[in-house]
């Protein structure tokens, strides 16, 4: 290797993304050891790259480039999934992963709430490791971000968003921020009432280890400016530190690993390309404690596979000379997906999404009501209230989906989701709203999203060079389990739309369904209908799970890779299992507890 750029930390982080940075920056705090940090994307709060830095500040912009059929924006590793027999997708499918400093923390939707007790019950019986139960797990949960209560007299809801302080951290200066944005969605509190109508009662917060009810949701956003709040803000705490270092805009391309003779293979080091002016600058940043990846779900099992860790398949495909076999790297790749959607028109005062991509006067008001006020639809991610329910077991039975009766009392099996906007197969989510607001009309939507899916796909490689990005298999509706609760739930959205409460919203009255429309009846109209429209929330997990031995997992519930020393891997990725609720809340105390974890096992070696 040409040592363009050899550097040499103790300890060297892939990836500034959500569990990347967090890990870094808390490993940095120890000024007796130093820390390097791999980005292969931009930090876009600088460079004056002010349509870039708008994608990831504003909240109601975070539709933009998400969409299935959409160029994603610069800020993306720009991934396409591997079609499906399952699917009646006509156009390659995208999948957003976040290529920035931040990483998917500057794409999400913002959404943040934790598993249920029962789900990480399932860690600790995974592991056999009871330190990640959920009341063990809830000081680093706390651990990364301050809290702001709603603000009733700006959000004037009915009824008003609830939570319970004591699910929080006391610390304010916690760097994160989570809060509630100062404007809700108008079509949300029709959906609170509709949902609770259908059965689904109100739960005081998300956060408490439980989900099964309905509520507005807490969001990371800035309480001031209203801005988006990503783990760049770890980034902030750490950067000015003589004893950290980050590479932006550089790839890591393979690890390099030395093995003492009788001993276990050790990672201790980096190869890396720099993206910098588009010359592929090659060098290699040298770990003398241990190399820590945290490149997400897809790019962490990838940078395994090419350098040597995975299953025999994959590695004597491209020739890749191997340093350990684990079948496990790739495989067992899980993610909840939006099932079923319905939308319909809604009448003019309960404003939606489609006002803002179809009115460009509307849109721009906004935006100064943004930055001027912290107020109005933009301060709001779009998704703003959730609801979670479990199938009653009969009818879980009834439809060949009695496997989830066997799921933890309090895992929900379908999250439904306040969506003010046209979504269909989620193509390009900006201009399917313009283009049917074009005539002055609006539309909002309710989501369906799985929660204890049963299709598990894969992450492959496409050649031995990650310049090729790997080949995602996620493998939809595979399972027939997830199809059927996907038809039941789809029949469920008809009911919250049929109530009464929805009843003052709908334009036409609930014979007037939009999309798909009263033409699809039957169970088999339906589920071809949603094999067309099923699409990722974007929670790809597990492929580097941890778990007990190789034989079942890539990691122990240290994070550290079997059978290899000083190397782990920490993001998404290295989940034991995917729980239940949108994910970010749960890799950002993964990266604390890793840091603590990797903080006690250098003062155990001294
Ligand atoms: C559109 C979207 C909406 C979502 N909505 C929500 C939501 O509302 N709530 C929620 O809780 N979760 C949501 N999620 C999921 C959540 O954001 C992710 O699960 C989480 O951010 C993943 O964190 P991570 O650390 O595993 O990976 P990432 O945050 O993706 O970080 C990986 C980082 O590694 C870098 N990297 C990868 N490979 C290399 C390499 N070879 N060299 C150098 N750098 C590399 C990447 O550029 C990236 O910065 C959403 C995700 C997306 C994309």
């Amino acid at each position: 290797i040409p040592p363009i750029t050899v550097w040499t930390a103790d300890y060297v982080v892939v990836g500034a993304g959500t569990a990347g940075m967090t890990l870094a920056a808390r490993l940095s705090e120890d000024p007796s050891v130093t820390v390097a940090v791999i980005e292969a994307g931009r930090d876009y709060k600088e460079n004056a790259d002010v349509i870039n830095e708008s994608f990831v500040n504003v909240p109601g912009s975070d539709v933009i480039g998400v969409g299935t059929e959409e160029t994603p924006t610069a800020l993306d590793w720009q991934y396409y999934i591997e079609n499906n027999p399952e699917l009646r997708r006509t156009k390659p499918v995208a999948y957003t992963r976040g290529r920035v400093l931040g990483g998917s923390s500057a794409r999400n939707f913002m959404l943040t709430q934790r598993p249920t007790v029962g789900s990480l019950d399932r860690w600790v019986s995974l592991t056999g490791d009871s330190s990640l139960s959920f009341q063990n797990l809830l000081p680093d949960f706390k651990r990364s971000a301050t809290f702001t209560p709603p603000r009733p007299q700006l959000r004037q809801e009915l009824p008003a968003a609830t939570f319970d302080a004591r699910n929080y951290g006391s610390d304010s200066t916690a760097p994160l921020f989570v809060g509630y944005p100062n404007t809700p969605q108008n079509f949300s509190k029709f959906v609170d009432l509709a949902v609770q109508e259908c059965g689904i009662p109100r739960i005081q917060d998300f956060n408490g280890g439980k989900l099964l009810g309905g509520n507005y949701a807490a969001v990371t956003v800035d309480p001031t400016k209203g801005e988006r709040s990503t783990s760049r803000v770890f980034y902030e705490a750490a950067r000015n530190r003589p004893n950290f270092k980050i590479f932006l805009e550089t790839r890591a391309k393979r690890l390099t690993f030395s093995t003492p003779a009788g001993g276990k293979p050790k990672a201790d080091g980096v190869v890396v390309s720099s993206l910098l002016n588009g010359v592929g600058e090659t060098g290699r940043i040298v770990a003398k404690r241990e190399v820590i990846l945290s490149g997400g779900s897809f790019n962490s099992p990838a940078l395994l596979m090419v350098s040597g860790v995975g299953p025999t398949a994959e590695l004597s495909k491209f020739n890749i000379a191997p340093v350990l076999i684990n079948e496990n790297v790739g495989r067992n790749l899980v993610d909840h997906v939006f099932g079923a959607t319905i939308t319909y028109e809604i009448t003019p005062e309960t404003r939606s999404y489609t006002d803002l991509a179809a009115n460009p006067l509307f849109l721009t008001q906004q935006l100064g009501n943004f930055s001027a006020n912290n107020l109005g639809p933009l301060t709001n991610p779009v998704a703003d209230y959730l609801a979670w329910e479990r199938l009653p077991p009969a009818t879980a039975s009834a439809i060949g989906a009695g496997v989830l009766n066997s799921y933890p009392a309090d895992w929900p099996h379908v999250e439904y989701l306040s969506a003010p906007g046209v979504t269909g197969n989620f193509a390009n989510l900006l201009q399917q709203n313009a283009v049917a607001g074009a005539g002055g009309k609006r539309y909002a939507s309710i989501l369906a999203a799985l929660v204890a899916p049963r299709s598990v796909g894969s992450v492959k490689l496409a050649s031995k060079d990650l310049k090729d990005l790997p080949l995602i298999d996620l493998n939809w509706f595979s399972d027939p389990v997830d199809r059927a609760v996907s038809v039941w739930a789809f029949k469920r959205l008809r009911q919250f739309f049929a109530s009464k409460a929805m009843a003052p919203v709908l334009v036409g009255g609930v014979a007037n369904e939009y999309l798909p429309g009263a033409k699809i009846q039957t169970d088999a109209q339906i589920l071809e209908y949603l094999r067309s429209t099923v699409s990722t929330v974007w929670h790809a997990a597990c492929t580097t799970r941890a778990g007990k031995t190789i034989q079942d997992s890539v990691v122990n519930s240290k994070w550290q890779v079997h059978g290899i020393d000083a190397l782990r891997v920490v993001d998404a990725g290295s989940f034991p299992d995917l729980a239940p609720g949108h994910p970010q809340s749960v890799v950002y105390a993964i990266a604390e507890r890793a840091a603590r974890d990797i903080a006690a096992f250098r003062r155990a070696q001294k």
